[in-house]
């Protein structure tokens, strides 16, 4: 996309959740195709839980296209601990930002789920046909549950007042950006900085979570953002689409991956009092390759570029 067209087709736009991985990756994303008109709010500034606030910023500000990347997100271990954050805050976050922007008139409204709001047992790999055809993963019901309601209040805005609003379902992302606490992380962040610390410290092994043998898919966050803008000029429907890399990859070999990436060359052993979650979590993508789009990065280039900015970020705190 060249400046021109990125400022015709996209602008002006508001990055809700600008500073999390995601947001600052479609940010990123924007800048980078010269789109220069892009409205951000921390979380200090504006409370996306507060209706009154959100109501009053989109009355205040021109708004023609909402990112809406801001969420309470955490891997399975916040999941299962704060599910009222998990439910509440993102039922409020994601009702208040499409509510208001449809009533101050912006043009369209690209929401951010998740993967897991497929059953825990989906058929492999996972179609957008499998939405609500199963039950949940126990740990994350809580925000799968938000989603849910996230994309259908999409649909139902799309159905009742035309308003143009999609949303997308990314697998489970990584990249610059990370959370990489320990206890509230996703894994690939959490394994990165297991490993880095037990090279650092000298330690002859580190402990994953759970047995090792779940499968899942991992998507580097440039890539997503590079899909998300690609979607907001190119789809209009109300499917929930998938977005991901269409292929995976065992938690115990990720291990491996991530130590041969860092230089850690101790034990992998497991905690298997840990929850494993959902055992295999693989997008079909073929409708979003149907539309033209593809990722990109390689998982081992991503790792690099992740602990790469993981040492930048480590070595100035
Ligand atoms: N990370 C992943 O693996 C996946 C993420 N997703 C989805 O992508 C989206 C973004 O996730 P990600 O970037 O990883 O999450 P992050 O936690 O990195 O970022 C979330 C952002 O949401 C903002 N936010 C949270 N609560 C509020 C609030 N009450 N008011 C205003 N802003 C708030 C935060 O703003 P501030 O920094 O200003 O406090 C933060 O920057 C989410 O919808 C998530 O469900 C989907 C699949 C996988
Ligand atoms: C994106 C997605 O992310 C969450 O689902 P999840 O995929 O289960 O999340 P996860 O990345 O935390 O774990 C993946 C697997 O990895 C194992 N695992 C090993 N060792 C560590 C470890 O050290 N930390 C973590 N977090 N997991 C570990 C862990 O036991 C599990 O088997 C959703 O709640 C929801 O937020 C969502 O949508």
């Amino acid at each position: 996309m060249d400046e021109d067209q990125a400022n015709r087709r996209v602008g002006p736009v508001y990055v809700a959740g600008h500073r999390g991985l995601v947001g600052s990756a479609i940010e990123r994303r924007l800048r980078q195709a010269g789109h220069a008109d892009i409205v951000t709010r921390s979380s200090d500034q504006l409370d996306l839980r507060d209706p009154r606030a959100v109501d009053a910023f989109f009355r205040s500000e021109t708004i023609d296209h909402v990112f809406l990347a801001a969420a309470w997100v955490g891997g399975i271990m916040a999941n299962d601990r704060q599910p009222v954050d998990f439910l509440q805050d993102n039922l409020r976050i994601q009702t208040n930002v499409i509510e208001a922007a449809y009533r101050h008139g912006a043009k369209k409204l690209l929401f951010l789920g998740s993967s897991c709001i497929y059953p825990k047992y989906a058929e492999q790999p996972i179609t957008e046909e499998a939405l609500l055809t199963g039950a949940l993963e126990p740990t994350n019901q809580w925000y799968a549950i938000a989603k849910i309601a996230g994309l259908k209040l999409c649909q139902a805005y799309r159905r009742q007042h035309g308003f143009d609003a999609i949303s997308v379902m990314p697998t489970n992302l990584y990249g610059p950006g990370d959370n990489f606490d320990l206890q509230s992380s996703h894994v690939l962040p959490a394994l990165i900085r297991k490993c880095h610390e037990a090279k650092e410290s000298g330690a002859d092994h580190i402990t994953i979570w759970g047995s090792g043998t779940p499968r899942r898919e991992f998507l580097y966050v440039d890539d997503l953002a590079d899909a998300c803008v690609f979607l907001m000029q190119e789809y209009s429907d109300d499917m929930a689409l998938n977005v991901g890399v269409g292929e995976d990859i065992s938690i115990l070999e990720l291990a491996h991956l991530v130590a041969a990436v860092v230089g850690f060359q101790g034990d992998i052993r497991r905690d298997t009092d840990k929850p494993d979650g959902t055992p295999r979590k693989l997008l079909d993508v073929s409708r979003l390759q149907q539309l033209g789009w593809k990722a990109r990065t390689p998982l081992k280039d991503g790792i690099l570029q992740t602990y790469t900015a993981f040492l930048d970020r480590y070595s100035r705190s």
